[in-house]
């Protein structure tokens, strides 16, 4: 599914009233329409007290809609207009003026915090103040009309975006946005719900279709890609019947030191999971018993030193690499990683510690392999790229610095975005049990075990990341949240695999009445 800027639903938006020759008020009518089914398939008419919050803008006018649509079906409703301005847009004005229609209560003018109504817990809200047109701070009684509806039990549905959002902007106020229980946002979702800092005032969504110009979505490069079942099935290479082995490419893994061993191991197991054919984990000496006792299946060469890699000597040529995995920091370790980038011709995954070498020696940054994958977390990604203010500005940073390096670079985290210049890819499966050490160990080695199997390196980003986080899911809807443990995520990658062709289960139909 395809994330929009604001700039361009707006002009989705006009391109489909000129092409379906229908005027910005039915299109409104239609988003509207949308929220009311939606409210009226839940609530079959029930008499809870709706307190409906119409901005001036065109997010207000689909408030209206909303609030006309309801009192038509004989719903217990309240309208307040929040008039914080004269600038009342076109389409709120014909919509304000369709109330009289269906009712002779006017919607409330709320012009300071006298105005502010009595709300009951079991009552519900609808933020329709501002969508993605809100453009300044809110500030005096309507930023603690916010604060005073955040205070408030009932349940707050939000029309398009919680009011006090941007679509793809920075927070600026945190103690101005609504805190939404449910939004329901018009076509495509906004890229603020997936981001750390604004994506949990949106702690779920859905995504109503209103029916905006198909060439116009289908064609426009978006500002983001979501990356869902639906998404990741396409990247999915069918294996061959007459394949054997070689096929599926040997991969190696670079990783460990001296007490961290356990990141090799995870990262090999995972790639064979992901369905490498052959395994070669590289360790310092001290690895090699219990690599071999815990995995048998991977061959093991390790280096000279007992406790650190310093010198990477292979005997063979590997089709994929993951290196990084707690390796350390040492100067030895640094040298060995110069080598490493400047012969090595296998795509390669670059984790963890050896990120860290690349941000405490910078001429590695001038051997970097083309087209290398890079899995930081938000402190590995701060040491790389230094310091950034906000989300939208480590996106541009990040941005930079793939355009730069010519790398795909993977921003680890709720929604693990994968950025490759000026592509973004946001995932949308892993859970908070996956916060959970050696479980970024596992993605490295998945991904290390689909480009061994000969996937691009892009779709082996986005890819491994999606069956990472649909393996997070599996293990926790098993053991819980807590206790996911990343040796988990990796026996899990089966059925992540089977996930991704599985029916969902059809909704049981209502027993018909004889
Ligand atoms: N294609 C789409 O996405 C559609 C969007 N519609 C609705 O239209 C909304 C966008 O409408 P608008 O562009 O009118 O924007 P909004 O309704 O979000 O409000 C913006 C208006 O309020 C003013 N304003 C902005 N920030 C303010 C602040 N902090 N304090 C006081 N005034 C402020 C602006 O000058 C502008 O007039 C969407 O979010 C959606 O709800 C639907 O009606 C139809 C289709
Ligand atoms: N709250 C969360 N929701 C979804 N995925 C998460 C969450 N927290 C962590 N993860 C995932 O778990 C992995 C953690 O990686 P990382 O921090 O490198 O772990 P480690 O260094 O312990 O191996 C990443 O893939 C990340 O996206
Ligand atoms: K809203």
């Amino acid at each position: 599914m395809k994330i929009f800027s604001s700039e361009q639903l707006y002009q989705a938006d006009q391109i489909t009233t000129e092409k379906q020759q229908i005027t910005p008020s039915d299109l409104m009518e239609r988003a509207g329409t949308q929220i009311f089914n939606w409210l009226h398939q839940r609530m079959q008419g029930a008499q809870v007290p709706i307190h409906i919050f119409c901005g001036i803008g065109n997010n207000g006018g689909d408030g209206l809609v909303i609030g006309r649509l309801l009192i038509e079906n004989g719903y217990n409703v309240h309208m307040y207009v929040v008039n914080c301005s004269d600038k009342r847009s076109k389409n709120f004005l014909i919509n304000y003026d369709r109330i009289k229609n269906v009712t002779k209560s006017w919607p409330h003018l709320m012009t300071s915090e006298e105005d502010f109504p009595e709300i009951n817990p079991e009552d519900i809200i609808i933020d329709a103040i501002f969508g993605i047109g809100m453009n300044r701070k809110l500030d005096g009684w309507v930023k603690k009309l916010i604060q005073y509806l955040n205070a408030e039990k009932a349940f707050k549905l939000a029309v398009d975006m919680p009011t006090g959002l941007y679509a793809n902007e920075p927070l600026q106020d945190p103690e101005a946005v609504l805190q939404a229980n449910h939004t329901l946002t018009f076509q495509a979702p906004k890229l603020s719900f997936f981001l750390p800092e604004t994506g949990k005032y949106v702690p779920f969504f859905e995504v109503l279709e209103i029916g905006l110009d198909p060439e116009f979505l289908h064609t426009t490069e978006p500002l983001a890609e979501l990356i869902a079942k639906q998404e990741a099935q396409k990247f999915y290479k069918q294996r061959q019947k007459f394949d054997h082995k070689g096929t599926y490419g040997h991969a190696l893994v670079i990783a460990g030191s001296y007490g961290k061993i356990g990141a090799a191991i995870l990262a090999s197991k995972s790639a064979f999971k992901a369905g490498a054919g052959l395994v070669t984990s590289f360790v310092p000496k001290c690895g090699y018993s219990i690599l071999q006792t815990a995995l048998p299946e991977a061959m093991v060469l390790t280096d000279t030193e007992d406790t650190f890699i310093t010198d990477i000597q292979l005997n063979f040529e590997p089709s994929a690499i993951a290196v990084g995995m707690g390796i350390a920091t040492e100067k030895k370790t640094v040298s060995a990683l110069v080598k490493l980038f400047s012969e090595t011709k296998a795509p390669m995954v670059i984790d963890a510690d050896a990120i860290n070498c690349i941000s405490e020696n910078k001429e590695l940054l001038k051997v970097l392999p083309k087209y290398s994958i890079l899995t930081p977390h938000l402190g590995e990604l701060e040491r790389l790229l230094g310091p950034t203010k906000n989300d939208f500005d480590r996106i541009e940073k990040t941005k930079a610095f793939s355009k730069k390096n010519d790398v795909i670079v993977i921003i680890k985290g709720a929604n693990t975005i994968t950025v490759f210049g000026d592509k973004l890819y946001v995932n949308t499966t892993g859970n908070p049990g996956m916060a959970t050490a050696g479980s970024g160990d596992v993605l490295s080695g998945v991904i290390a075990g689909l480009l061994s199997q000969g996937y691009d390196p892009l779709i082996a980003a986005v890819f491994g990341v999606y069956l990472h986080g649909s393996a997070g899911n599996i293990v926790s809807q098993q053991v819980s949240y807590e206790a996911v443990m990343a040796s988990d995520i990796s026996n899990a990658l089966g059925n992540a695999y089977l996930a991704l062709f599985e029916q969902e289960p059809q909704p049981q139909e209502e027993p018909q009445e004889k």
